[in-house]
C-alpha cells in the first residue's frame, strides 16, 4: 500500500481483538497461560467482533493469534463472519496472555480479600511487578506443554511482569508482524488482555504510570490507523464505544468482583 499523501490519511490499518469472555473470565480467575476455552458468550463476542469488521468494510490479508485456544477460537469466528477461512495464520507462543504465575487458577476478588486490593492492582497492571512464578517442578509450568518444546528454556515463563510480556512480544512484532503490514499486507492481531496491552504500550508510547489504567475489554476490534512510520494516527473501537468502554471498566473492577 502506498504511502498516504493526505497527512489525515493513514499508509496502514491494524485491528487487534482480545479473544471473547474465557471460562476462567466468567469465573473471575487468573487465567495466563491456562489454556481455557471460551464460554457461550465468549464465542457470541467473537462472532459479533466479526460481523462488526464486516461492516466496516475492513479485509485481511494475514492473522497472527497466541497459541491459546480462547484467542483461536475467536479467530475463527472472526475469519467465519468475514468469509476468510483460508487466509495464513501465524500462531506464536509470544502472542500469548502474561503468564500469571501462581495466581493462575485463584480468584481474583477472593487473592483480593486475602493480600488487598492494592497488591492484586499491582500483580494485575504494574508494568513492573511480576505476580509470584510457579515453582520449576509445578505440573502447570509451561516447560512440561509440549506446543513450548521448540521454546528455548530461558525464555519459558514462570510469571511475567507486562515489562516481561512486552520483551517476549516485540520480537514477534519486530520480525514479523510489522514487516507485514509494511509490505502492505492487512493484518489482524487476535490476542489477550496483556498481551495486547504489551502492544498499545509499545504502538502509543505509553508511560509506566498510565499503562497502570489501561484495560481492554474483550471482544471488541480494535482498529489502529498507522503512518507510513507505523505510528498511530488514531484508534478506536468498532461499535458502541460506551459498551467497549464500560467492558473495559468491567475488567478494571474484576478484583472487587465475582468470589466463587
Ligand atoms: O489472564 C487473565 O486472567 C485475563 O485474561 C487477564 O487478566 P487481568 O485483566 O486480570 O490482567
Amino acid at each position: 500500500m502506498a504511502a498516504a499523501t493526505d497527512a489525515a490519511a493513514p499508509a496502514y490499518r491494524l485491528v487487534v481483538i482480545r479473544h471473547g469472555e474465557s471460562e476462567w473470565n466468567k469465573a473471575n480467575r487468573f487465567t495466563g497461560w491456562k489454556d481455557v476455552a471460551l464460554t457461550a458468550k465468549g464465542h457470541e463476542e467473537a462472532a459479533e467482533a466479526g460481523k462488526l469488521i464486516k461492516e466496516a468494510g475492513i479485509e485481511f490479508d494475514a492473522v497472527y493469534t497466541s497459541v491459546l485456544k480462547r484467542a483461536i477460537s475467536t479467530m475463527w469466528h472472526v475469519l467465519e463472519e468475514l468469509d476468510l477461512q483460508w487466509l495464513p495464520v501465524t500462531r506464536m507462543w509470544r502472542l500469548n496472555e502474561r503468564h500469571y504465575g501462581a495466581l493462575q487458577g485463584l480468584n481474583k476478588a477472593e487473592t483480593a480479600e486475602k493480600h488487598g486490593a492494592d497488591q492484586v492492582k499491582i500483580w494485575r497492571r504494574s508494568y513492573a511487578t511480576p505476580p509470584p512464578p510457579l515453582e520449576a517442578d509445578d505440573e502447570r509450568h509451561p516447560s512440561r506443554d509440549r506446543r513450548y518444546a521448540g521454546v528455548p528454556a530461558d525464555a519459558i515463563p514462570a510469571s511475567e511482569s507486562l515489562k516481561d510480556t512486552v520483551a517476549r512480544f516485540l520480537p514477534a512484532w519486530e520480525t514479523e508482524i510489522a514487516p507485514a503490514i509494511r509490505t502492505g499486507k492487512r493484518v489482524l492481531i487476535v490476542a489477550h488482555g496483556n498481551s495486547l496491552r504489551a502492544l498499545v504500550k509499545h504502538l502509543d508510547s505509553v508511560s509506566e504510570e498510565d499503562i497502570v489504567e489501561l484495560n481492554i475489554p474483550t471482544g471488541v476490534p480494535l482498529v489502529y490507523e498507522l503512518d507510513a512510520e507505523l505510528k498511530p494516527i488514531r484508534h478506536y473501537y468498532l461499535g458502541d464505544a460506551e459498551a467497549a468502554a464500560a467492558k473495559a471498566a468491567a475488567v478494571a473492577a474484576q478484583a472487587a468482583g465475582k468470589k466463587e
